[in-house]
C-alpha cells in the first residue's frame, strides 16, 4: 500500500505560496527534493544534499504545499542542519512516515519541518508514483501548476546612532551603538516567470535599473571554489566576483554626474553581490523599491539599513528564514538575525570598504548594542543592551556630505603613520566605552540623575576631542559644538563616520534648583538654540533611539489594503512612505524577529 507522508509542520507567517515538489537536477544528474518553484532553494539543496541512490527515488511528490497567512501556511524552517543531512537521514526522511495522516504533522529531526496539508505521496512506493508510466505516450511525470505569483511583501530596516566609539571599533575596540526611528523601506514586488528581468528602483538616489538575468555572472558566483551558502559567514570580498559586477554596473546611469554614478554603482555593486550570492539564475524575476527616511551619508547608518533591507529580502525569497512570528524561539529568532546580518555585512563591505559591522549588527538587532571586532575572520562579539536607557539626545545634521569609506581609510592611514599613537587614541576611546557601559547598566542608573548624565556627557565630550585628533571632525562639526556650548543644554560629539555628517548631544537635565526657580528655562535656552542652529543650515530630527531592528511586512498590506508601486513610489517624503507602511491603524501587520 502506498502510505502517505507527513512531515513536521513549523507554523509561521509563510512567506510564499511553494510547491514542493521533486524534480531532476540537471547540473548533478541525481533527484533531490526541492521546491517547484523555489529554484533558489532547490540550488542550496542541490549543493548540499547528496543524490539518492538508487533510481527508483527520481521524481517522488514528497509534498504539495500552499503556504498561505498564518493558520494555513506552509513554512519550510530552513535552519542550517538542512544542509549537512547524511544519505541515512535523507533515507530516514524518505522512509519515516505518518501513516495516521494524510494532513498530520511529524517533524524532521534534521530541522527541515514542512507542513503539508495535501496528501502526499510514498516517495518510495512504486504504486505511489506517477512516474511509473508502462505506455509510451504518456509523460512519465505529472508536473505541479506553477504556483500563484508571491505577493508583495516589504522590508525595513533602522538607521543608527554610534553613541561611543566609531573608528576604534574598526581597530578591534569597543562600541556602543543604538537604532534610531528612521528606517529604510525595499518593496519587493515579484512578476510573472515570462518576465526574466530584475529591477532595482531607488528613487531617494534617482537610481532605476533592470537587468536581464540571464545575462549576469551566474556562473562565476555559483563556480564550486566560489559559491557561498546562505548560511556561510563571509568576511571578505571575492575580488574576481566584484570584478565580474564592473561590466554590469557599468551600464547603470550613464548620464548622471561622476559623483552620482558613483553613488549608484555601489548601491548596484552591493544588490548585484548579494543577488548573485543568494540567488540562481531561476530566481524570481523582482522589481525591489526602496524608500529611506534615513538621510544618505549622515552618519546615520542608511547604507547599513539598506543592505539589511536587500539581505533580509534575498533571504525571504530564497526560504532561508523563518518567522518572524510572535511565538518563535529565541534562540530560532536569534539564528534568523545573525544569517541576516551575515550577509547584510557583506553589503556594508561593497559600500564601505573596512566596515566594522556595528552599523549592520544594530540596523539588523535594533536596541542598542556593545560590540567589539577583534578579529575580522570571526563572528563580532555583540550584547544586546536591550535596557539601554532612554538617554535625552538631540541629532543634529551638519548637512555637510562625508563619505564613511573616505573617513575610514584617512583613520586607517593614519594609523600606519603613527601607530603607537593611534593605538594609544583607540585605547582611550575603548576606555570611554567600558565606562558607559558600567554606567548604563548598573541597576540604579538614572537618566533624571544630574551626575549621571553629567558623566556621559563628559565622557561624550571626551570621545569627540580624540575623534578630532584622529582627523576626522569638519569645520561645520566644530561650529555644532561651539552652539550648544554656548547655550550650554549639553555635551556633543560627531557620530558615525564623521568628516561632516551628523552630531548627538546628550541633554543636561535642569538642576533641581533652576527648575524650580524656573521650570521652563533650559527648554527655552534649548528652543533658541535650536532656532540658530536651523538659521544657520544645521537640520535636526526628531527621533528616539532602541527600537526594533529588521522587520517584515507580508504581504504588503496595511488597512486590508495592498500598497503596490505607485501608493510606495508617490508617498510624499518621508512622512508619507511612514504613514503608507507605518501600520499606525494596524499595529500587528509588521512582524519582527525579537529574540
Ligand atoms: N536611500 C538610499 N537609496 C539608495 N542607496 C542608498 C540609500 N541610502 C544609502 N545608500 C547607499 O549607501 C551609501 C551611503 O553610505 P555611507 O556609509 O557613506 O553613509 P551612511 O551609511 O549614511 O553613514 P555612516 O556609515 O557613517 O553611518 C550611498 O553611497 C548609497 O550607495
Ligand atoms: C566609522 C565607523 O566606525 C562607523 C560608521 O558608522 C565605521 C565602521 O564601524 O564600520
Amino acid at each position: 500500500m502506498p502510505t502517505a507522508n507527513s512531515v513536521g509542520a513549523s507554523k509561521t507567517e509563510g512567506p510564499d505560496t511553494a510547491g514542493l515538489d521533486a524534480k531532476p537536477c540537471a547540473t548533478r544528474g541525481a533527484t533531490y527534493f526541492s521546491y517547484v518553484c523555489d529554484d533558489a532553494l532547490h540550488d542550496i539543496l542541490c549543493d548540499t544534499l547528496p543524490p539518492l541512490p538508487t533510481p527508483q527515488h527520481a521524481y517522488h511528490d514528497l509534498a504539495a504545499v500552499t503556504a498561505i497567512q498564518d493558520g494555513d501556511e506552509t513554512q519550510i524552517n530552513s535552519d542550517s542542519s538542512i544542509a549537512h543531512p547524511s544519505i541515512d537521514d535523507m533515507m530516514k526522511r524518505v522512509n519515516t512516515v505518518d501513516t495516521n495522516g494524510l494532513n498530520g504533522s511529524a517533524k524532521h529531526t534534521n530541522g527541515v519541518t514542512i507542513q503539508s496539508p495535501l496528501p502526499i505521496r510514498s516517495p518510495i512506493s512504486p504504486a505511489a508514483s506517477d512516474t511509473s508510466s508502462s505506455s509510451g505516450d504518456r509523460p512519465r511525470h505529472k508536473r505541479k501548476q506553477s504556483n500563484p505569483l508571491a505577493p508583495p511583501f516589504i522590508v525595513s530596516a533602522p538607521g543608527k546612532t554610534i553613541v561611543y566609539g566609531e573608528h576604534s571599533v574598526v581597530h578591534g575596540k569597543a562600541a556602543i551603538a543604538a537604532a534610531i526611528s528612521l528606517r529604510s523601506y525595499l518593496l519587493c514586488t515579484t512578476l510573472t516567470k515570462s518576465k526574466r528581468t530584475v529591477t532595482l528602483r531607488f528613487p531617494d538616489i534617482g537610481l532605476d535599473h533592470t537587468w536581464n538575468i540571464p545575462e549576469l555572472p551566474w556562473k562565476d558566483f555559483a563556480h564550486p571554489s566560489k559559491k557561498k551558502k546562505y548560511y556561510d559567514l563571509v568576511t571578505s570580498l571575492d575580488d574576481e566576483l566584484v570584478d565580474t559586477l564592473k561590466s554590469h554596473t557599468a551600464a547603470v546611469s550613464p548620464d548622471a554626474s561622476a559623483e552620482k554614478r558613483k553613488l549608484h554603482q555601489n548601491a548596484a555593486t552591493m544588490f548585484l553581490y548579494l543577488y548573485l550570492s543568494l540567488g540562481s539564475e531561476s530566481s524570481p524575476p523582482c522589481i525591489y523599491t526602496l524608500r529611506s527616511t534615513i538621510p544618505i551619508g549622515a552618519g546615520l547608518g542608511s547604507s547599513a539599513s539598506i543592505s539589511v533591507c536587500v539581505s533580509t529580502a534575498l533571504l525571504v525569497q530564497c526560504r532561508a528564514l523563518s518567522g518572524p512570528h510572535p511565538d518563535q524561539m529565541a534562540k530560532e529568532a536569534e539564528e534568523q538575525l545573525e544569517r541576516i546580518n551575515r550577509w547584510a555585512f557583506v553589503g556594508e563591505m561593497l559600500i564601505h570598504g573596512n566596515p566594522s559591522g556595528i552599523d549592520n549588527t544594530v540596523a539588523t538587532n535594533g536596541r542598542a548594542v556593545l560590540f567589539q571586532r577583534k578579529d575580522y575572520t570571526k563572528p563580532p562579539s555583540v550584547e544586546i543592551l536591550r535596557d539601554f536607557p532612554e538617554l535625552p539626545l538631540m541629532l543634529v545634521d551638519t548637512c555637510q556630505p562625508k563619505s564613511t569609506a573616505t573617513e575610514v581609510a584617512k583613520v586607517g592611514l593614519l594609523k600606519k603613520t603613527y601607530p603607537v599613537v593611534a593605538e594609544n587614541i583607540f585605547n582611550a576611546i575603548d576606555s570611554i566605552v567600558r565606562s558607559v557601559y558600567e554606567s548604563v547598566t548598573r541597576e540604579d542608573f538614572d537618566t533624571g540623575s544630574t551626575e549621571s548624565i553629567k558623566h556621559l556627557g563628559e565622557l561624550m565630550d571626551i570621545n569627540h576631542g580624540l575623534l578630532t585628533s584622529l582627523g576626522v571632525s569638519h569645520p561645520k562639526l566644530e561650529r555644532l559644538r561651539y552652539l550648544v556650548d554656548q547655550a550650554g543644554v549639553g555635551w556633543t560629539k560627531l557620530t558615525g563616520a564623521g568628516g561632516g555628517g551628523c552630531a548627538i548631544t546628550l541633554l543636561k537635565p535642569p538642576s533641581p534648583d533652576e527648575a524650580s526657580k524656573a521650570p521652563d528655562s533650559s527648554s527655552a535656552a534649548l528652543r533658541d538654540l535650536q532656532q540658530n542652529l536651523q538659521e544657520e543650515g544645521f537640520e535636526i530630527f526628531d527621533t528616539t533611539l532602541g527600537g526594533d531592528g529588521v522587520g517584515v511586512l507580508y504581504p504588503a498590506v496595511i488597512n486590508h489594503e495592498e500598497i503596490d508601486q505607485d501608493m510606495f513610489l508617490t508617498a510624499q517624503g518621508g512622512d508619507g512612505v511612514e504613514e503608507l507602511v507605518g501600520g499606525k491603524y494596524d499595529r500587528t501587520a509588521w512582524k519582527y524577529w525579537r529574540p
